[in-house]
């Protein structure tokens, strides 16, 4: 199933928590969300659900304007970001609840069930009650029973948030696996990076309830159309440093960048950590003291201090040795791999060189 917004607005008071939003999604894809907190994921998915009525604009499915459609008649299938198990139940009927409520069969509720459960490894659960289980416990139970629904389209508010990382992984895995065989359409909000990353087919960044880039993982990454795709999508975290632009020259941090723009302004430049060459000299150079040295396996990533300003280098382990802590390292960065970004809006300005 397809699903649109249309100049979709939701006001709370004075606060826009969703301001103007078009989009079309695709039937059977897999779109991610993600943004700073409060920037209206959770918001947008429970307009979709039916759980917020927006002030203006629609919500089309397949071609049909469920707007104004109650939450029980809209068929989408819902993992909220906090959910609540019914105490009295146990995990079998919490998670079979949504096709007990459509009276599917008997058998049909079990198999479903089984496997919802198996995916989620919570079968030895299954006749507890929610108060015999951990948060993560309950957590899971949660998304197996939102993924229970009769629906061709699911959305999951941050389903994985705080689970253990190998937990996380392979859920990111059965998950992905899972829209695939159900031939559904997810649309899934996550604050995690990786996440974003591994799962995205389409990736939206959303800020203050606006669209602020809609693309690939690989886009989004590369070509970073506003400030909090570059800050949100990246690991390690991108560099941002404020600064400022007057007469030809951008001064941010220990970075002088000439710059060929008439109006002087406030700026934000974003560095990605592989973009600083330590010992490198090709471009702007400077020098910062070693404050740490963390070896992830696959990849070193130096902590460094330039001037007072903090800022993180990361480069493939085997390219040369680690360097030492609290030894003084000189550095450069391609001015193209500087990206400016207008300070007050957010959105991108340019680039340190074309
Ligand atoms: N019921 C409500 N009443 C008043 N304001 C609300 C309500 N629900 C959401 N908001 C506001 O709408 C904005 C968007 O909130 P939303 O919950 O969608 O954020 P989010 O992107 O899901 O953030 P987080 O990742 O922190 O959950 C926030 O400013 C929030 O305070």
């Amino acid at each position: 199933m397809s699903v649109s917004f249309q100049s979709l607005t939701k006001r709370f008071g004075a606060d826009l928590a969703i301001d103007s939003l078009d989009l079309d999604i695709e039937p059977e894809s897999f779109t991610v969300f993600c943004g700073p907190p409060k920037c209206g994921k959770s918001v947008l998915f429970r307009l979709l659900v039916g759980l917020e009525t927006p002030d203006s604009g629609s919500i089309i499915l397949n071609g049909t304007d469920i707007t104004r459609i109650g939450p029980a008649n809209r068929q989408v299938g819902y993992v909220p970001q906090s959910f609540a198990l019914y105490p009295h139940l146990t995990v079998y009927q919490n998670i079979a609840y949504p096709l007990t409520l459509a009276r599917r069969p008997k058998d049909e509720i079990a198999r479903r069930v089984d496997r919802a459960a198996g995916i989620l490894s919570i079968t030895h659960l299954l006749e507890k009650t929610p108060d015999l289980l951990s948060g993560g416990e309950k957590q899971r139970t949660a998304v197996a029973r939102g993924l229970l629904h009769d629906a061709s389209v699911f959305v999951l508010d941050d389903p994985l948030v705080g689970l253990d990382y190998k937990l996380r992984e392979r859920l990111m895995d059965e998950l992905k696996s899972l829209q695939t065989e159900l031939k559904a359409t997810f649309l899934y909000a996550t604050s995690d990076s990786m996440e974003a990353l591994t799962m995205a087919e389409r990736l939206i960044v959303l800020d203050k309830g606006r669209k602020v880039q809609d693309g690939s993982v690989e886009t989004v990454y590369r070509e970073p159309d506003h400030l909090r795709a570059m800050e949100l999508i990246g690991f390690p975290r991108a560099n941002l440093i404020g600064g400022r632009h007057s007469s030809g020259l951008l001064e941010a941090g220990p970075f002088r960048i000439p710059l060929h723009r008439d109006t002087p302004g406030e700026v934000v430049i974003g560095i990605r950590p592989e973009a600083i060459k330590l010992g490198g000299n090709q471009g702007i150079a400077a020098s910062a003291e070693v404050r740490l040295v963390e070896d992830l396996g696959s990849e070193y990533v130096v902590y460094l201090d330039s001037n007072g300003q903090a800022l993180t280098a990361a480069y493939p382990v085997g390219d040369s040795p680690a360097p030492a802590f609290q030894s003084s390292q000189g550095f450069a960065v391609e001015p193209r791999d500087i990206v400016i970004f207008d300070a007050g809006s957010g959105a991108r300005i340019g680039r340190g060189a074309a």
